[in-house]
């Protein structure tokens, strides 16, 4: 197989600047941190809350486009959940995400939209496929169960991309981050993932001193965890560097248990108790690392490590979720 490297990096770098950017799903995590990034490009960024525009309403997400007229397009609004949420609300992950990427997707055609990049997620990949996980691991194998609504709509994303580029020579680019955290994440434990949740129940534990702390599954998956912050700057740098149907994997290379996660979370927030496994909780896939290949031939890699970036996450907590919570 020939790679991303070989044959889709443009030959000049497609520019921002100047640019009407559309970043759907701004308040997020994700849609948030790219927004910040694009600070940095001397670009507009275009943004609609889903009280102006409710992305499963195709009329409303076509008339906004036709008003706005976007030269890029950022799909970084979805229903995004953890592994209790995916797994107890399938519905909901499946149709939501379906229908927000299919209506993004088929307006910026409409619309004459110069560059769209789509974000997936690694669960699109086999439960149990070859790590580290490259890219042509895509429907090789069945599906992890708790997440395989999800996974199913995200890999139609991919291929609503490749199908418009191929149809009609549009330039729309998927990626598959890992997990990832950081400012803006969710902490909520009903809906979380596992870096913010736990987050949560350490810093809990630590001020009102109990001795343990709960943890779903066995603690034994591994999985990789990305800073949002470098997940922005790939998703710019991509915009700009790449031009090609693979959905190309971004990830940091490395990954740690669930256990170890935990301990470093302990270390960060400074609780020296005890972890409880509940392992009537799924434990999903065993593993997910991504192979970044690809990503590191056309020029970029994580520079943010994991300990780093859960201090800086635990800041960012403290001051505003915890403040928050203790001012109402
Ligand atoms: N978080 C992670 O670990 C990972 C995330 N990703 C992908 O990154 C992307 C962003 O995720 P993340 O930022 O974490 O998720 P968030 O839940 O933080 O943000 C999702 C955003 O989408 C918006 N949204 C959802 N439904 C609608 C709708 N019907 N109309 C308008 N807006 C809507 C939300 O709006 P509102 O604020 O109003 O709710 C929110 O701003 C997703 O595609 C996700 O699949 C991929 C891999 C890992
Ligand atoms: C990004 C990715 O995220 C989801 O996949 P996931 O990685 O399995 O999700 P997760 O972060 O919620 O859990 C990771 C691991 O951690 C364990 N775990 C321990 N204790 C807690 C805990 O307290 N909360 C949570 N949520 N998990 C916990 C948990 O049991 C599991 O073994 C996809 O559904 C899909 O949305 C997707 O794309």
């Amino acid at each position: 197989m020939a790679t991303v490297a070989e044959t889709a990096a443009p030959s000049s770098p497609f520019s921002l600047e100047g640019r009407r950017v559309w970043v759907a799903g701004h308040r997020g995590m994700v849609g948030s941190a790219i927004v910040r990034r694009l600070g940095r490009e001397g670009c507009t960024v275009l943004t609609a809350g889903r009280d102006r525009v409710d992305l499963r309403r195709q009329a409303e997400v076509e008339a906004w486009m036709d008003a706005e007229r976007p030269d890029v397009v950022v799909v970084a609004a979805a229903r995004v959940g953890g592994i209790l949420a995916n797994s107890t609300r399938p519905a909901e992950f499946l149709y939501d995400n379906l229908v927000i990427e299919a209506n993004v997707i088929h307006a910026a055609w409409k619309a004459g939209v110069s560059k769209l990049l789509f974000l997936g997620s690694s669960c699109i990949y086999p439960r149990l496929a070859p790590q580290p996980i490259t890219e042509d691991a895509l429907l090789t194998g069945p599906l992890e169960p708790t997440n395989q609504w999800y996974a199913i709509a995200k890999i139609a994303g991919i291929k609503l991309c490749q199908s418009y580029r191929q149809q009609y020579g549009c330039d729309f680019i998927s990626l598959m981050p890992t997990n990832l955290y950081g400012p803006g994440d969710n902490f909520d434990l009903t809906s979380s993932h596992v870096l913010p949740a736990l987050m949560a129940k350490i810093d809990r534990a630590k001020r009102e001193g109990l001795e343990a702390v709960e943890i779903w599954g066995s603690g034994q998956p591994r999985r990789e965890f990305l800073h949002v912050d470098d997940l922005a700057d790939a998703s710019v740098f991509l915009l700009q560097n790449y031009s090609g149907d693979v959905p190309l994997n971004v990830g940091v290379g490395s990954d740690v248990t669930i256990r170890e996660l935990a301990e470093l979370i302990a270390d960060v927030v400074g609780f020296t108790g005890r972890f409880v496994y509940d392992t009537s909780k799924p434990d999903g896939t065993p593993r997910k690392l991504l192979d970044v290949g690809q990503l590191a031939g056309l020029g970029w890699s994580a520079r943010i490590g994991l300990r780093d970036g859960v201090e800086n996450a635990y800041v960012w907590y403290r001051e505003h979720v915890l403040r928050a919570a203790t001012s109402s």
